[in-house]
């Protein structure tokens, strides 16, 4: 327990899981929490102060499951291994923590999500804003940026999603980075940022950060030096694979918040899932690696039309010249050359890293072979990136056997003729038995002794057997080893000798074996920069192939991305909803400009007005990321941010109601979005009473159109708010339609110019199953509120909207209007016409 305490004290807020034999044991709180979160037995063990110990264990061959289990949670942990040989230890072996695993640093390949990044995640703050640094130490990518307020450090911890988010540990942090997963507060002066430049400066051998363009940066340093000190301290080694850091400029990407990407459903739809969103459309990579850069693309739509139109070339280039199909095989072979470049470099790479590298670069002279007829800057960019790499592909074919084992541990992996020392030691163990067979014949020759034999057993070791009656001829040089009944056993020179170097063979050629494969990682190391810009333009290839691929499988076009400002695409679809679908999709168009800045969307319900404005938004984005979109033509001008505020779901877990969502995030989109915005609002103000939220819905829908000046398609179901389209407000309405068939009706899903007539709320609420009576008994009511509404509900006016009372279904008269309409203004004298007006005036 004393060795327990003292390995304990190095980590007091993380779970110290300590080896016993066969088992890691965890104790006190770490046994308990562990039992909670990994549902393991809670046992007790012998008394510490009085008090029996609580305990839990996981048996050490199944510690990887359980550690991924803790890391998914959030939680870090530090293994304290047996050092050195219990069977050799005089008394107590001693015990060390060799090993952090940390949610945000893991490098395994067994606790890392294939298709998804890995980050690590540092904050800082000061009084211009937010520094942020990440790293994805499983690809060796280094990042930091700086974010002026907490709206913007809201929407980048939506972009990352890191595993592991490190703050100082002080008061008053908003309340996106306190919700966090794996967040992990460290001592504040880990954040200065002077001492975090030192140790950039240290880190990566450098004068000054102008290089990295971070000198007039002090609180992306700071984010970084605190990031690097973590990493250094969990870690417990060198990390060769981080060898710079890139400033990323959030004025590059097209700004998407938390709730854009939320209810776009990029990458994870509201439960998690991926299937049924737009990465589940559109990822058709190969390669793992592949995956991750076009998650991260996606989570990033870009703003340089420049890089863009280099992308949308490369693959219109790949389409025609039907290369994408040959070049998506190639890859099948290519494996995770990111990941396994890490591993190389923190050596912890396996046998078949080495193989799967191999195989991946050999398969690069076939791969530039097919890029070189394609006429395309950003692929010939690609194919010069991924350089030639011959030497070593044939280093590791010569080094590695075709076929080696998963583990080091029992070699096998060197290939025969690489190395003539280990080949000879290999020769000694494998050839032994004929070694032996041939001394017994010509000793039994020599010594003309038939019944010689030679022989070995594990005490004594190798031997020479004469039988009793013939040990009289032995020879002289043959030394006595051991007396049997029957027999005499004896050693020679050349057997002894034969006895060392066999025995020793075999560990001779294991440690050989390993001496080979690390000097094979060294040279691999050398050549690491190379061979990372390889593995990342082999990404970008699988991303671009990919791209190629769905604009082909799924007939997307290949989008226009220009200065002239507007958006108009022609037979729009909306690629998940038409993916899913078994009937035909209906296509749309958009025309927005800057005299046709909002639309808005009127239809019945289940009309298709949400999904037509995510269409939009999902071709633009789309578009922004490099790929083809679906549609016939799209063309887009300037675009700095998508804002979305579609659909309601209680936030009840941060205390927050529907209505409440529904207005902090219109009241984002007011605050933000600009003249080169698309904004969508789906049914603003559904989510409080009907007054209330026209007044709103109508309000916002002015403020977007006179003040933010956005692309605006605005869905409703108030009738009222196609009264703004008014001459030259830059406002015009569209709907949706459906039919009724008898008791059916179909929704037509088609896009017209003008407002809707009708909303066939009752028709779609029978669709959906509502009781008989329940409708029939709210048609009776519809018709009733009509008939009165008709009598108050006047045009969408400015002067209408701000009485309020004047036109709403549910207005009842009040009594100063009786008592004004029974007024006879002649029949009165002036004294009780001052009266009436008093009475008039109380009763308001
Ligand atoms: N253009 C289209 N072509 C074919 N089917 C469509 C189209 N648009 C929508 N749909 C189908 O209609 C369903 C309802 O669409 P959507 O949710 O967009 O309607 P809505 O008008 O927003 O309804 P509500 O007002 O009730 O929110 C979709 O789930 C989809 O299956």
């Amino acid at each position: 327990m004393r060795q327990f305490f003292a390995a304990k004290a190095d980590y007091p807020d993380i779970l110290l899981l300590f080896r016993m034999g066969d088992f890691y044991e965890l104790f006190y709180d770490d046994a308990r929490k562990a039992a909670r979160l990994l549902d393991i037995t809670l046992t007790q063990r012998g008394n510490s102060g009085g008090q029996p110990i609580a305990m839990a264990g996981v048996p050490v061959h199944a510690i990887e499951g359980y550690l991924a289990r803790l890391v998914a949670l959030g939680e870090s942990v530090a293994i304290c291994e047996q050092i050195g040989d219990p069977a050799l230890a005089k008394g107590l072996v001693e015990r060390k923590v060799v090993r952090i695993v940390t949610p945000g640093t893991v490098t395994d390949e067994a606790l890392l999500d294939e298709r998804r990044d890995t980050l690590l995640l540092s904050v800082s703050r000061g009084r211009q804003g937010f520094g942020l640094a990440w790293a994805d130490l499983s690809a060796g990518r280094f990042l930091v940026s700086d974010v002026p307020n907490e709206d913007a450090l809201t929407a980048e911890l939506a972009r990352l999603a890191p595993a592991e988010v490190l703050i100082a540990d002080e008061d008053g942090w908003p309340a996106a980075v306190l919700a966090a997963t794996g967040l992990r507060r460290r001592a504040s002066w880990y954040f200065d940022a002077e001492t975090c430049r030192r140790q950039l400066l240290k880190f990566f051998g450098l004068h000054d950060l102008t290089g990295f363009g971070l000198e007039e940066k002090p609180l992306s340093v700071a984010a970084a030096g605190a990031l690097l000190g973590y990493v250094e301290e969990t870690q417990k080694q060198r990390l060769p694979h981080l060898t710079s850091i890139t400033f990323e400029s959030a004025d590059e990407a097209i700004a998407l918040n938390a709730a854009t990407r939320r209810h776009l459903e990029l990458d994870a739809r509201t439960d998690g899932r991926i299937e049924h969103t737009l990465l589940g459309v559109l990822d058709s990579t190969i390669s793992p690696m592949g995956g991750r850069l076009l998650r991260r693309w996606l989570n990033r739509p870009l703003r340089d039309r420049r890089v863009l139109g280099e992308r949308h070339h490369a693959v219109q280039a790949l389409i025609d010249s039907r290369t994408d199909a040959s070049l998506r095989e190639s890859f099948r072979g290519i494996g995770d050359l990111e990941r396994i470049l890490t591993r190389v470099a923190l050596r912890s790479a396996r046998p078949r890293d080495l193989s799967t590298l191999r195989d991946g670069l050999r398969a690069l002279p076939g791969l530039r072979g097919q890029l070189s007829a394609l006429d395309s800057p950003r692929l010939v960019a690609l194919s010069m990136s991924l350089g030639e790499h011959g030497d070593t592909a044939a280093l590791l074919t010569q080094a590695v056997n075709e076929h080696p084992p998963v583990l080091l541990r029992d070699g096998g992996i060197i290939a025969r003729g690489f190395d003539a020392e280990l080949d000879e030691l290999r020769e000694l163990s494998t050839n032994a038995d004929q070694f032996l067979i041939d001394l017994e014949a010509r000793e039994k020759a020599s010594t003309g002794i038939a019944t010689l034999k030679v022989g070995y057993n594990r005490v004594h070791g190798y031997y020479i057997e004469i039988s009793k009656g013939q040990s009289e001829r032995a020879p002289t040089h043959y030394t006595r080893r051991q007396t049997l009944t029957g027999a005499e056993r004896y050693i020679t020179e050349e057997l002894k000798a034969f006895e060392d170097k066999v025995l020793s063979a075999r560990e001779r050629s294991l440690t050989r074996e390993r001496l080979l494969y690390e000097q094979l990682l060294d040279g691999l190391n050398e050549r690491l920069e190379s061979l990372k810009q390889c593995a990342l333009a082999l990404s970008e290839l699988d991303v671009l192939a990919g791209f190629a691929e769905r604009a082909q499988a799924l007939d997307w076009a290949c989008p226009v991305l220009d200065d002239a400002p507007g958006i108009r695409i022609e037979r729009g679809r909306h690629p998940v909803v038409e993916a899913v679908r078994n009937e035909p999709f209906e296509p749309n168009d958009l025309m927005l400009d800057p005299d046709r800045r909002m639309l808005v969307i009127t239809g019945p319900n289940m009309g298709g007005k949400s999904t037509y404005m995510r269409q939009n938004a999902l071709i633009v984005l789309l578009a922004h990321i490099g790929s083809f979109v679906p549609a016939a033509r799209a063309q887009i001008g300037p675009i700095d941010r998508i804002l979305t505020r579609i659909g309601a779901g209680d936030d009840l877990a941060r205390g927050q109601s529907t209505f409440m969502v529904e207005m902090a995030e219109t009241s984002y989109i007011l605050h933000h979005a600009s003249e080169f915005s698309l904004v969508l609002m789906d049914e603003i103000g559904r989510g409080t009473s009907t007054y209330d939220g026209l007044a709103l819905a109508e309000a916002c829908a002015r403020h977007l159109a006179d003040h933010n000046r956005a692309y605006t398609l605005f869905a409703t179901h108030y009738f009222e708010l196609t009264a703004l389209a008014e001459p030259g407000s830059g406002i015009a309405n569209v709907h949706l339609d459906a039919i009724e068939h008898g008791d059916k009706l179909v929704f037509m899903h088609a896009v017209k110019d003008g407002p809707a007539n009708r909303s066939f709320g009752l028709q779609v609420a029978a669709l959906a199953g509502l009781p008989r009576r329940v409708v029939e008994q709210a048609r009776k009511t519809l018709i009733e509120l009509e008939r009165r509404g008709e009598a108050h509900t006047p045009a969408m006016t400015p002067v209408a909207l701000d009485q309020p009372q004047q036109f709403g279904l549910f207005s009842s008269p009040s009594p100063a209007l009786a008592a004004l309409e029974a007024i006879e203004p002649d029949e009165l004298t002036p004294k009780q016409a001052l009266e009436a007006l008093y009475r008039l005036k109380s009763q308001l």
